[in-house]
């Protein structure tokens, strides 16, 4: 049975996640997405499950800093995912004695409507996931709640105070699968790569996006992020449509590798879009 590691307590939307990827899998929870890369990279798990990017909150920052520095696992497939938001809360809770409103913060960011509209003097608070954000709200003393998944507020006996309190209707997370190895082109791939630049100079970056041009290739995302060493200097990042297998793919990437001083490749992977 494939193991898969995904960001827990049960009742996460990682948790949802890796269900819809593998409903016959066994799911191993840890407690960060740093954690879920390191379980796959120990061979403790087969795959790991983490959030990339949400329709509302664009990309998650500490899963792109983890596939720029900290792994070389290979990106094996994308999953688009609902992402319906809830207030839960000990059973009994009047939600005007709600002072602390705990979630990770990616919920408390997709959520900062609802928070602003319904809850203007209740104090934010970061939790380690949607459902650790359920345990933290049980233990105190009916003046606390959490933003969760309804699973979340099942297994945790927890009660649903309000529904569908995210800020877009449509909310979507698209997460990755990291594996070992390079899935088999399907015809319909998207592939991710990470660059930086030896020296900064007028075009650099117009001239790797101009390869891609030249090549008829579709850039899907494009974003940055600091390299960590020196102030002024980035990593950028972008997804296109291919596979690393297809000729075109790799007259690119053969074409852009010279004129950057470090290219990485994530994966090549089936497009979910
Ligand atoms: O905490 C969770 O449930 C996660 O899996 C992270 C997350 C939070 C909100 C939206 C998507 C993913």
């Amino acid at each position: 049975m494939t193991r898969i590691a995904y960001l827990g307590p049960p009742g996460t939307f990682g948790e949802l996640a890796a269900m819809q990827y593998d409903p016959a899998a066994e799911l191993m929870p840890f407690p960060s997405h740093a954690a879920v890369a390191a379980a796959v990279e120990s061979g403790m798990a087969d795959l790991g499950v983490v959030a990339i990017e949400n329709l509302i909150n664009g990309s998650v920052q500490e899963t792109l800093d983890i596939l720029i520095h900290e792994t070389d696992l290979q990106i094996q497939a994308e999953l688009v995912v609902p992402v319906r938001h809830n207030l839960v809360a000990k059973p009994g809770t009047r939600p005007a004695d709600v002072r602390v409103i705990y979630s990770h913060p990616q919920a408390l960011g997709q959520c900062r409507k609802f928070l602003e509209r319904c809850f203007p003097h209740a104090q934010a608070e970061a939790a380690l996931s949607t459902t650790e954000a359920v345990e933290l709200a049980l233990r105190r003393n009916g003046d606390a709640a959490a933003i969760a998944t309804e699973r979340a507020a099942q297994l945790l006996g927890a009660e649903v105070l309000a529904r569908d309190i995210q800020d877009s209707e449509n909310n979507v997370t698209r997460f990755l699968v990291l594996g070992r190895g390079l899935p088999a082109p399907t015809g319909r791939d998207r592939t991710s790569i990470a660059f930086t630049f030896a020296e900064d100079r007028p075009g650099a970056l117009a001239s790797v996006l101009n390869a891609f041009a030249a090549a008829n290739i579709n850039c899907t995302k494009i974003e940055s992020r600091p390299t960590k060493a020196t102030f002024g200097e980035y990593v950028f990042l972008i997804d296109f449509e291919g596979h690393q297998q297809d000729p075109a793919v790799r007259d690119v990437l053969e074409r852009i590798r010279p004129l950057c001083a470090e290219l990485k490749v994530f994966g090549s992977y089936p497009r979910a879009l």
